[in-house]
């Protein structure tokens, strides 16, 4: 069994907590043993996500922007109702290629992955067909053929330099050293075999097919070049697959994650968080808290008597609720609905979590994974209190002094009872113990793809207020034509955008800013006088178009007709030719998310694509709607998370820009209608000027008694 132990990571500075702003809204009993479930282990099915029509427009509708306004940010939507960059890139198994002698050299093999590396062969063809040559590397210096190859076995590296240096040598003086990976992909097919397909050559004992695979790729035959591995030419495949069918089999096991923990240690808002992560990236994933349960089967709350350990009635009341909410979890999993529920509830005693694993393990053969929060530090506590505990339900009108004294009271009676997980007694369980918000993690059996996402998610999420900017590049040469990708610079008044942008930061003295950029120039113009540290992402370049690069959506149309249709038909899943989809922006954003949640306050200068992913997540939006939240040029959005949630303020620029949202239309493919969608209509319509949004936050939405919405002062 193994345990490991981690302190999760301090980044600039930053205490990585996890939780003091929250805890479960709701403190549960231990669920009575003599609980029971129904149900069998049916393996759910996950849900096909259509797209919508809804709404129409065209390009021509194009518009002004409105000046010196804050738009209102979209809809809070329920954790009820909802449900990898370039970076990270592993080696591919791979052999290297010895084209002058027939011996295969064997690269390590590394840890399986779909992902590409720049660790391909970076022998060079000699052929007629190619402007390079082979053995570039090995000619250069034997430590670079050493280099690539170093953990190749003694025997294969000592052929493979001697059958190279003969060549290698004779090449050495008119060859320039160039890794493959430098040169453009259409100039550098070279070798690149998957080591399986190589392998399975190799059975076939083929001599003639493994000739050819010393040939120059340019020249080979059509059947074994498709064994090569991807170049821009040949990549089809989803090359982050989260989403889709990776994400089906890696979650054909249903999961229960039951929270653990004494009240007012976060367990909520872990349970949130997490759930919204969760279904960014595609896994369907539901919060069941008991505490909404015990409130739906109880009159007003009175005080803590209500959950001492000796009130019978209640806790005949509590373990009732108890046992519904986990049937609920298990039901909701069996119908197909979902991949994972969050069990949020205290789970405190060992009898209870033996209950939940005899149900979901035994029961269901369903794979259960317990996140105990652990937290002794007062002043987390006591903020916790004061942050969510005040705005309860459980204590409308009430006044704070009073609160904290009746809920310290109830975490009194819990602790009573409480059995933190034990390693020994509890040895068949998985589970990760998150201590004091983050300072400590301890991960115990942890098995299988979803639970490592789930223990490196909660590594890296901290509760240290910060604030995160969003905001578009100024206008392009291309908005203004209307041409979708390419790499424009900024039109007149993007610049004037980026004057206003750094004098809109400089205001707002943000405490130690970094700017993220991609790696487009209006992206990088944009910020040109910001006064900060700047990071350039690739993977925050706009969505790839493929082949409808710099086009407009008319030309599109015109030349791709059906293509142009199936993308307004499934917006997020399509995926333009040669190009990429919403879906795979999604899982070449999530290294983005995830160092966005390590950090403090942030600048993100990106593309309307890429904004629409990034605000999805922090806004729990659906795979429906992400490829239509409206992001608006010259507008920044500020984020502020809060409790359980978000605030949204959409702040406009004085600087008139075209509009390059184009709504969901009525009928596929058109491009004549013009409108507002459902979807993005709330932040055009002109009620929502001048508003402000908390997204997610059950408790700030329930008691402003404005909707959740908040009146701000317009930035200029
Ligand atoms: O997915 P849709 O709605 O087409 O929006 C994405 C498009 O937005 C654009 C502008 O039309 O983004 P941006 O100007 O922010 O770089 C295009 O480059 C990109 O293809």
């Amino acid at each position: 069994m193994a345990q490991s132990t981690a302190t999760a990571p301090l980044y600039a500075g930053y205490k990585p907590l996890i939780s003091s702003v929250t805890t479960d809204t709701d403190p549960d009993p231990d669920m009575a043993p003599s609980l029971s479930a129904e149900g069998t282990a049916d393996q759910p099915q996950k849900l096909q996500r259509e797209g919508e029509v809804k709404g129409a427009s065209s390009e021509a509708q194009r518009t002004k922007a409105n000046p010196n306004q804050i738009l209102s940010a979209s809809n809070s939507s329920s954790i009820d109702d909802h449900d990898e960059d370039q970076v990270g890139t592993l080696p591919l198994p791979l052999l290297s290629i010895n084209r002058r002698t027939p011996t295969l050299l064997p690269r390590p093999v590394p840890p399986s992955s779909t992902r590409f590396t720049s660790s391909y062969n970076d022998d060079l063809c000699t052929c007629s067909n190619c402007a390079y040559s082979s053995f570039s590397s090995s000619s250069s210096s034997a430590s670079s053929t050493s280099s690539s190859s170093s953990s190749a076995t003694a025997a294969g590296t000592a052929l493979a330099s001697a059958a190279a240096s003969a060549v290698a040598k004779k090449l050495a003086r008119s060859v320039t050293a160039t890794s493959i990976m430098d040169m453009p992909y259409n100039t550098s097919p070279s070798l690149r075999v998957r080591t399986t397909s190589l392998n399975q050559l190799k059975k076939t004992a083929d001599l003639a097919i493994e000739n050819e695979l010393h040939v120059c790729p340019s020249v080979m035959s059509e059947e074994l070049r498709k064994l090569l591995p991807p170049t821009s030419e040949t990549v089809m495949t989803k090359p982050f697959p989260i989403r889709g069918e990776r994400t089906i089999a890696d979650c054909t096991t249903p999961h229960v994650i039951a929270m653990v923990g004494l009240p007012a240690r976060g367990k909520t808002f872990i349970s949130k968080k997490l759930a919204r992560y969760l279904n960014w990236i595609g896994i369907s994933t539901r919060v069941f808290n008991l505490g909404e349960y015990r409130r739906h089967a109880t009159t007003a709350y009175k005080s803590h008597e209500f959950f001492r350990a000796d009130n019978e009635e209640a806790m005949a009341i509590r373990n009732r609720c108890a046992n519904q909410a986990l049937h609920d979890s298990c039901d909701w999993l069996l119908s197909g609905q979902g991949s994972i529920a969050v069990f949020d509830a205290t789970n405190s005693t060992r009898d209870r979590r033996q209950l939940i694993h005899d149900i979901v393990v035994k029961q269901h053969g369903f794979r259960l994974f317990f996140v105990e929060s652990i937290c002794d530090d007062p002043q987390i506590i006591e903020q916790n209190i004061l942050e969510v505990k005040v705005s309860s339900p459980d204590y409308l009108n009430m006044n704070t002094e009073l609160v904290v004294r009746d809920f310290l009271q109830r975490i009194e009676h819990y602790e009573e009872r409480y059995q933190p997980i034990d390693e020994v007694t509890e040895s068949h369980l998985s589970f990760m113990k998150v201590y004091n918000a983050g300072k400590k993690v301890v991960v115990y059996n942890n098995e299988g793809h979803v639970e490592s996402r789930i223990v490196y998610y909660l590594m890296n999420i901290h509760i240290t207020p910060r604030t995160i900017y969003l905001t578009r590049h100024g206008e392009s040469e291309y908005n203004l034509s209307g041409l979708i990708g390419g790499d424009s610079n900024l039109s007149a008044r993007g610049h004037q955008y980026a004057n206003a942008l750094s004098t809109f930061i400089a205001q707002q003295q943000i405490d130690g800013l970094r700017v993220w950029t991609s790696w487009m120039k209006r992206a990088i113009q944009t910020v040109a006088d910001v006064k900060a540290p700047q990071e350039r992402w690739k993977a925050l370049n706009e969505i790839d178009a493929g082949h409808c690069e710099e086009m407009t959506y008319e030309q599109i149309k015109e030349k791709f007709p059906e293509e142009f249709k199936a993308r307004d038909v499934n917006k997020f899943a399509y995926r333009y030719p040669r190009g990429e989809s919403y879906e795979d922006l999604v899982a070449r954003l999530e290294p983005v998310i995830m160092e966005l949640e390590r950090q403090g306050n942030v600048l993100v200068v990106s593309h309307q694509a890429v904004l629409r992913c990034l605000f999805a997540y922090f806004l729990d939006k659906s795979a429906d709607e992400l490829p239509y939240l409206y992001v608006p040029l010259h507008t920044v959005i500020k984020l502020t998370p809060v409790a359980y949630g978000c605030k949204v303020e959409h702040i406009k620029l004085p600087i008139d820009a075209v509009d390059t949202h184009r709504p969901k239309p009525k009928i596929p493919g058109d491009v004549s209608e013009p409108g507002l969608d459902g979807l993005s209509g709330e932040l055009v319509a002109p009620d929502g000027v001048g508003k402000v949004l908390i997204v997610g936050d059950d408790v700030a939405t329930a008691t402003n008694g404005n909707g959740g919405r908040v009146d701000v002062q317009a930035h200029q």
